[in-house]
C-alpha cells in the first residue's frame, strides 16, 4: 500500500538539547524507519496507519472533492517527538520517548488524547491523531485532530513517577508551543484519566501563569479542576446511544434476523477500562446480557445464561486489579479467545487491530461495535462484512468523549457551569405555571410534594450534558445511517465521507493561507 505524506508546518528534522531533553521535530516523512515496529501489526494486516489512509481512500474515492485538497485532508500536519530522562524513585535515570501528533489544523485547537502505552510509536500516535480529525467533523465538533503518547506501561510507576513524567511531558509540550486552550487541547484515553489531567493543567498554568483561560488547555479533568459533570461516563454512554439506535431500528436488524431492542441481545466486552466498565452499565440498564468480560491477562463468561452480574464484577476488578477468578462466572485466561464466543454484540474497547485477518473469520458476533479506536483492520472488516457482519465505526461510535470534552473546554473559556444561570429561573418559572394550573383547575387531588419538585425541576450541568451528547450521537448517526444507504456503502465509508466532504468545505469557505 502507497503511503503519501506531506511535510507540515514543523518542518526540518532538527535536534534540540535543552534540560535533558532530546527533541526531533519530524517529518512524517522520515517517521517511518525511526519508529520501529508498528504496534499491533499481524502478519497479513495493514499497520493502523495505513488502515486509517485505506478507510480514507475508500471514501474519498466517492468524495466530490478534488485530488489535491484530498491529499491535504489526508497528511498529519506536524509530528513531535520528545525523549526526557525520569529520575526514578531508585535512583536511576530512565529515558522516555513521548510524542505529541497534530493531523489537521482546519479548526482550532486540535484535540485528542494522551495516552500511555509500552508499544506506543509515531506511526499509531498519526492514525489515532487522523481519526480524531474524522471523528470531530462527523459529529461536527469543532475541532482539528491531535493525539498524544507516552512509551510506558503506567502499571510499572509510582504515583510519583508518573506525575513527574506527565509534568515533563506537558512542559515539553508547552516550550514547543503543542498545548495551550486556542492550539492543542489533551485528554484522557488508554492508560490516563482525570489525574494525568489535573498534572498537565497544574503544569500548564505554571508555565502560563498569565493565561485567564489556562483551565481548557486540558479537558477530562478531575470536577474540582474545572472539569465537567459526565465526561467520565461520555464515551461508553456515547457508544451506547449509537448502539441503541441500531438496535431500535426495526429495518436495519431484520437484515441480520434479529428482533428489534436492547433487551435480550448478547454482548462481549473487550477491555474493562474507562470506556468498557462504564458501557456494561448502560448495556445491563437497558436488558442486554453481559455474556463475557475481558482484560489483558484474561476474562470472565457467563454459565448461567442470564448474563454477568456486572455491579460485582466492578467490585472485585477494583479489588483485585484482575478479572480472573472471580467466583460468579468462568475465567478464561487467554483474552483472545474470548472475541471468537458466540453473542449478538462483539465490543472491542481496548486497542487497535484487535479483530484482525487470522482471527476474524472465527468471529460469531454479527454487530461489532468500534468502542475502541481501530481494533478492525481492512482485511478483517473484508471478512466480516462477507459473513454478514455489520461495524459501526470507531470515528462515529466512541465520539462521545470528545464531544463532552468540547462541552467542558466550552465550560472553562465561559468561566461558569452549565445551568448556574438559567436552573433557578426555570424552576421558578415553572412553579408559577403549575400553580395557576391548579388553581384554575381547582384540582382536590394536589400533586404530592415530590412529583411536585420533579415537576418543577431546572436543568443543572449533567442535564445539559446528557442532552448535547444524546443530540450529538443521535443526529450524528443519522446522517451515517441516511449516507450510507444514499452512496450504497458501509457505515465507515459513510463516516469518512461526512468528515471529508465537511473538512473540504472547510477549506473552500476559508480559503488557504497564505
Ligand atoms: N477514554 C476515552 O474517553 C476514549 C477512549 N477511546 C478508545 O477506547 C479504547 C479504550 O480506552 P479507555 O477505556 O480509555 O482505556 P483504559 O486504559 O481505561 O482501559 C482499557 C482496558 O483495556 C485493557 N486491555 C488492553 N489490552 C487488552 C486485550 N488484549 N484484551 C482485553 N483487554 C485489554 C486494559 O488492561 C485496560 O483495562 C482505546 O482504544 C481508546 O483510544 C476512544 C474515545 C474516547
Ligand atoms: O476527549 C477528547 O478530547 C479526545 C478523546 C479521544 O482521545 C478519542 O476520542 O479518541
Amino acid at each position: 500500500m502507497l503511503l503519501r505524506y506531506r511535510v507540515g508546518a514543523v518542518v526540518s528534522l532538527a535536534k534540540h538539547q535543552n534540560g535533558g531533553a532530546k527533541t526531533v521535530l519530524w517529518t512524517s516523512k522520515n517517521f517511518r524507519t525511526q519508529s520501529g515496529v508498528p504496534h499491533g501489526h499481524f502478519a497479513g494486516d495493514a499497520t493502523f496507519l495505513q488502515a486509517v489512509d485505506f478507510y480514507f481512500d475508500k471514501a474519498a474515492a466517492i468524495a466530490s472533492v478534488s485530488p489535491d485538497i484530498l491529499a491535504q485532508i489526508k497528511a498529519c500536519n506536524n509530528i513531535l517527538r520528545v525523549q526526557f530522562p525520569l529520575k526514578c524513585s531508585n535512583g536511576t535515570v530512565e529515558l522516555i520517548e513521548a510524542y505529541r501528533a497534530q493531523h489537521s489544523h482546519h479548526r482550532l485547537p486540535v484535540k485528542g488524547g494522551v495516552r500511555m502505552a509500552p508499544n506506543v510509536n509515531g506511526e499509531e500516535i498519526m492514525a489515532l491523531a487522523a481519526l480524531m480529525t474524522f471523528k470531530c467533523a462527523v459529529v461536527d465538533v469543532p475541532f482539528g485532530g491531535a493525539k498524544g503518547g507516552i512509551k510506558i506501561d503506567p502499571t510499572k510507576y509510582s504515583l510519583n513517577e508518573k506525575e513527574a513524567i506527565m509534568r515533563r511531558y506537558t512542559s515539553e509540550l508547552v516550550k514547543k508551543k503543542f498545548i495551550g486552550p486556542a492550539i492543542d487541547v489533551p485528554a484522557p484515553d488508554y492508560g490516563t484519566g482525570p489525574q494525568e489531567m489535573a498534572w498537565i493543567k497544574d503544569t500548564y498554568e505554571h508555565m502560563k501563569s498569565t493565561d485567564i483561560n489556562g483551565a481548557a488547555c486540558v479537558t477530562g479533568k478531575p470536577l474540582e479542576e474545572g472539569g465537567i459533570h459526565g465526561r467520565h461516563e461520555a464515551t461508553g454512554l456515547g457508544v451506547f446511544f449509537c448502539l441503541r439506535e441500531f438496535l431500535n431500528d426495526q429495518d436495519l436488524v431484520k437484515k441480520l434476523h434479529m428482533s428489534p431492542g436492547v433487551k435480550g441481545k448478547t454482548f462481549i466486552i473487550q477491555g474493562f477500562g474507562n470506556v468498557g466498565r462504564n458501557l456494561v452499565d448502560c448495556i445491563q440498564r437497558a436488558g442486554g446480557l453481559i455474556m463475557a468480560i475481558s482484560e489483558k491477562d484474561g476474562g470472565l463468561v457467563d454459565e448461567t445464561g442470564k448474563g454477568l452480574d456486572v455491579s460485582s464484577i466492578k467490585e472485585y476488578h477494583t479489588r483485585k486489579g484482575t478479572l480472573c477468578g472471580f467466583p460468579g462466572a468462568n475465567t478464561i485466561r487467554d483474552p483472545a479467545k474470548i472475541l471468537e464466543l458466540p453473542c449478538d454484540v462483539l465490543i472491542p474497547a481496548a486497542l487497535e487491530s484487535q479483530v484482525h485477518s487470522e482471527n476474524a473469520s472465527r468471529i460469531k458476533a454479527q454487530i461489532i461495535a468500534e468502542a475502541a479506536n481501530g481494533p478492525v483492520t481492512p482485511s478483517a472488516e473484508a471478512i466480516l462484512e462477507k459473513n454478514g457482519a455489520v461495524i459501526l465505526p470507531d470515528l462515529l461510535l466512541n465520539a462521545g468523549g470528545v464531544t463532552v470534552s468540547y462541552f467542558e473546554w466550552l465550560k472553562n473559556l465561559n468561566h461558569i457551569h452549565f445551568g448556574r444561570m438559567s436552573r433557578r429561573m426555570e424552576e421558578s418559572g415553572k412553579k408559577v405555571l403549575l400553580e395557576a394550573l391548579e388553581q384554575e383547575f381547582e384540582s382536590k387531588n394536589k400533586l404530592s410534594d415530590d412529583l411536585r419538585k420533579e415537576l418543577v425541576k431546572g436543568n443543572t450541568e449533567i442535564d445539559f450534558v446528557w442532552s448535547g451528547l444524546e443530540e450529538t450521537m443521535l443526529v450524528s448517526w443519522a446522517n451515517v445511517r441516511s449516507t450510507a444507504e444514499r452512496k450504497d456503502c458501509n457505515y465507515r465509508t459513510a463516516a469518512y465521507l461526512i468528515a471529508i466532504e465537511r473538512i473540504a468545505t472547510c477549506y473552500r469557505v476559508n480559503g488557504i493561507f497564505p
